[in-house]
């Protein structure tokens, strides 16, 4: 059985939550407890292989147990780097993250050989409001070798799907016998999930 670690990441509110809980639930729901990080897990069947998929999302706000983006990047075996098209600063520190996961001081060979990284314009429905233009996110996606998706979480379950599922194809292929290292704090099973998005504070979209 194959585990994967994928790290969802980007600034305060670009919809990390969102993504996964889309990705885990098929539910767009709008309101997501944020004030500790998680780990969700999922067992997956891809390409006939059984997989444990473990999806981190950390905490953007000040709590307890947050995990330094250095222990995340060295957890993870790839990355779903997110920013909202309709806040440059999310872009920009969706920028400076990818620069870190690339550094090589960072690391290992699993870096820069084994790391994927994928490059996530969220919000796409709010193009109205759009601060970021789609060709941005593509000309930062091809100068870090990651690929680029732009999309709402709000409205695009299948893309949403499509992102994960490749990721744990790319991750899967490249993390045979790979070492584990230290994974951030926190576990929930789908059942606090639900909890979690159901039962704690709430944010307005
Ligand atoms: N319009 C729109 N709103 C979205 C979309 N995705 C997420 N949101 C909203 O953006 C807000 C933040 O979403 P979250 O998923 O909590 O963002 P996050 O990145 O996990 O935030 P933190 O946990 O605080 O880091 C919520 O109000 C969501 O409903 C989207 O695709 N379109």
């Amino acid at each position: 059985m194959n585990e994967i670690k994928i790290a969802v990441l980007g600034s305060e509110g670009v919809g990390k939550s969102a993504l996964i809980v889309r990705f885990l639930t098929r539910r767009f729901i709008g309101e997501y407890a944020s004030s500790s990080e998680c780990i969700y897990r999922k067992r997956l069947s891809v390409d006939g292989r059984q997989i444990n998929l473990e999806l981190y999302d950390p905490c953007s706000q000040s709590c307890e147990g947050k995990s330094t983006l250095n222990n995340q990047i060295h957890w993870a075996d790839g990355f779903v780097v997110v920013y909202d098209i309709s806040d440059r600063s999310s872009f920009l520190t969706a920028k400076a993250i990818v620069h870190l996961i690339r550094e090589p001081h960072l690391g290992t060979a699993k870096r820069d050989v084994d790391s994927f990284i994928f490059l996530v314009g969220n919000k796409q429905d709010l193009c109205h409001m759009r601060e970021v233009r789609c060709d941005e996110g593509q000309c930062l996606a091809a100068e870090f070798h990651c690929q680029f998706y732009e999309l709402s979480a709000a409205d695009h379950y299948q893309e949403v799907a499509l992102i994960f599922f490749k990721m744990v194809q790319n991750a899967s292929l490249g993390s045979k016998a790979k070492e584990r290292r230290r994974r951030p704090s926190g576990s929930k099973s789908m059942v606090k999930l639900i909890n979690n998005v159901f039962g704690k504070r709430r944010k307005s979209v």
